[in-house]
């Protein structure tokens, strides 16, 4: 495990363009152009990883496979992809289109077979979004409860999961700052890499979430702070370098 956090740039999309919610409310969005632009001035600015988020899918309100697809093939670094991978089909389109590794949210809570059996299939192609509000999990875009966070993830753990995205839901698209507390109970209660998610809005936040990778936090996702130039990118890796 590297000593220096890694920082996931977001691009989430919505009917075709990047956007930023908050809390991840549906009608919350704020537009902010053209995905591929995106992602590739983040590349630009030297990220080496993408979080790409399918948000219709999500929310099932339809899809933007083809141009995620799109997306993930023209970058040369590694994207992290979710959104609506519930089942075979959208596992395998997810993963055929060359990502490093996909996140499952609502699978994880609704359809655990299914899960061990992709987790024990994939390897670290495949990480568990836990999304939470105080410790209860939520799915089907943020809307519905899906259990406890330490009983599922005592369950995915024995399951062989190899990697957490954590998101504290209420701090998402808020530049509130992290859930650093979330943070450590998480890393606490597994050996697993976590990602921290939500809240990011200051160099300060990301040296605060820095301070947690010997505890196990491995990467941090940045969006809303980047799009509305909190910092830059190049800011953001020189101060967790
Ligand atoms: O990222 C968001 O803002 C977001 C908001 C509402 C729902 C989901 C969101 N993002 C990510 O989507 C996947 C979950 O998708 P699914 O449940 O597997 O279809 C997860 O990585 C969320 O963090």
């Amino acid at each position: 495990m590297s000593n220096r956090l890694e920082l996931l740039p977001a691009v989430d999309v919505r009917d075709g363009q990047a956007v930023r919610l908050v809390k991840g409310a549906s009608g919350s969005e704020t537009s902010f152009g053209e995905p591929l632009a995106a992602a590739l001035a983040w590349q630009s600015a030297g990220a080496e990883w993408l979080h790409l988020v399918d948000l219709d899918a999500a929310f099932g309100t339809g899809d933007n496979r083809a141009l995620v697809r799109e997306v993930t093939e023209r970058l040369d670094i590694k994207v992290e992809l979710s959104g609506g991978i519930r089942d075979d089909a959208t596992l395998a389109a997810a993963l055929a289109t060359g990502c490093r590794r996909v996140n499952l949210g609502t699978a994880a809570l609704e359809t655990p077979e299914w899960v061990a059996k992709v987790i024990a299939e994939h390897g670290d192609r495949i990480a568990v979004g836990l999304d939470v509000v105080g410790t209860t999990l939520k799915g089907r875009g943020w809307t519905k409860d899906g259990g406890d966070l330490f009983e599922v993830l005592a369950r995915l753990d024995a399951e062989g999961c190899a990697r957490y995205v954590v998101t504290d839901v209420n701090r998402d698209g808020t530049l509130t700052g992290p859930n650093l507390q979330l943070l450590r109970d998480v890393c606490a209660a597994t050996d697993r890499p976590v990602v921290a998610s939500g809240g990011v809005s200051s160099l300060a936040d990301l040296r605060a979430i820095a301070t947690l990778v010997p505890e196990g936090v491995e990467g941090a996702i940045v969006g809303k702070a980047l799009y509305e130039q909190k910092f830059t990118l190049e800011e953001a890796l020189e101060a967790v370098s």
